[in-house]
């Protein structure tokens, strides 16, 4: 079985292909990545010689649609998985336009030429499926109670989480149209080793070590649901394995947190196990972000149920590994924060 996975150098991305290429010794991935500011091939430094053999590179965009057929040309593709995706809602507020371009029309592209290989003499090949990993964002904000299922209506506030939404009814309309064989997994705030510290929990653990201000946005009560990014790896196989064609899965584990008390968790942590210097005092209460939503919250019932997944890392145990993965990999850390990285923290953060 060969696997598409595009946005392979990212942080779900590669996560994920260390988790599959472990688990089944006897599937291949493709792995997609255009190697932008996010993506790093460094992230998949750590294959070993077996999986390399197993795992191949492609550098390039999803919405370069020559590449994208090539690709299908050149392997027998089973399964896409969508990972590819421009990710940030404070970029996206800065420079909506390639969110669009990658987000709605890269899924397009791959949707079509996946079709036009998979569509044969009028009817589907069997065994193909193609998953767009999607976002809890897309559903927009909660009150104080509440959770996101999979009937939710959409009502995305950001750039991001709208170009999310659009490629999700793009993917629906494929399955709507064509019985195109699509799952969408919609996921809740992840955590874990390689995500690029622009993101709250990365952002947190770099600046602590540098001692710069720790920028909390708002009151710092806008609440996320977190999960281990295992986690959620292990759902997107169950989807593979056994999702039900057309279906919508949502994943997250209740596991609501206030920014602010995750700021303090990482503080303290590092203060306790690292340097007793970190403190508290780094907080900065800042500017707001523009359309800040309040609350997430999903409800994982549906794929709790029907395929039986469970999410196994508990949060006190992950943000633990978490920080010890970002404190025994440093270097990684500071290659990634270098040049064009402190360009894109002075224009976010340099007016708050
Ligand atoms: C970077 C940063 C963030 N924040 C706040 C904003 C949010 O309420 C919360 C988490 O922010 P972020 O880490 O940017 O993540 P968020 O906007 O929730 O979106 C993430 O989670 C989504 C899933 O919910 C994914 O679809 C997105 O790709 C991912 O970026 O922390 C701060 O207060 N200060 C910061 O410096």
């Amino acid at each position: 079985m060969n696997l598409l996975v595009t946005g392979c150098a990212g942080f779900i991305g590669s996560n994920f292909v260390y988790y599959y290429l472990d688990k089944y010794k006897d599937r291949k991935i493709i792995g997609l990545d255009k190697l932008t500011y996010a993506g790093n091939l460094e992230n998949l430094a750590k294959l070993t010689p077996e999986q390399k053999k197993r795992f191949v590179f492609v550098k390039g965009d999803i919405t370069n649609r020559e590449l994208i057929e090539h690709i299908f040309e050149e392997f027998e593709i089973d399964v896409v998985i969508n990972f590819a995706a421009e990710s940030h809602v404070d970029r996206s507020i800065i420079d909506p336009h390639v969110f669009v371009k990658t987000n709605v029309l890269g899924t397009q592209i791959l949707l079509d030429v996946a079709k036009n290989f998979w569509y044969k003499s009028g009817k589907w090949i069997d065994g193909k499926r193609f998953i767009q990993i999607s976002t809890d964002e897309v559903y927009g904000s909660l009150g104080k109670t509440g959770y996101f299922t999979e009937k939710t209506p959409l009502d995305p506030h950001s750039p991001y989480s709208a170009s999310k939404a659009a490629a999700d009814l793009i993917v629906k309309a494929y399955f709507d149209t064509y019985k195109m064989p699509v799952n969408i997994t919609r996921c809740s705030n992840n955590y874990g080793p390689y995500q690029f510290p622009e993101k709250l929990i990365p952002l947190v653990i770099n600046n602590c070590l540098n001692k710069r201000p720790i920028p909390v946005y708002g009151d710092g009560l806008n609440i996320r649901d977190w999960l281990y990014v295992e986690d959620h790896c292990k759902a997107i196989d169950l989807v593979i394995e056994k999702g039900v064609i057309g279906e919508i899965y949502n994943i997250g584990g209740h596991n609501e947190r206030t920014n602010i008390e995750i700021v303090k968790m990482i503080i303290n942590y590092l203060k306790k196990n690292f340097d007793e210097s970190i403190s508290e005092e780094l907080i900065r209460f800042v500017e707001d972000r523009k359309g800040h939503d309040r609350r997430y919250a999903i409800d994982p019932s549906k794929i709790m149920r029907e395929l039986g997944w469970v999410p196994e890392t508990k949060f006190e145990d992950g943000i633990v590994k978490t920080i010890n993965w970002y404190l025994n990999n440093r270097d990684w850390l500071n290659r990634v924060t270098t040049g064009k990285y402190m360009e894109y923290y002075d224009k976010v953060y340099g007016s708050r």
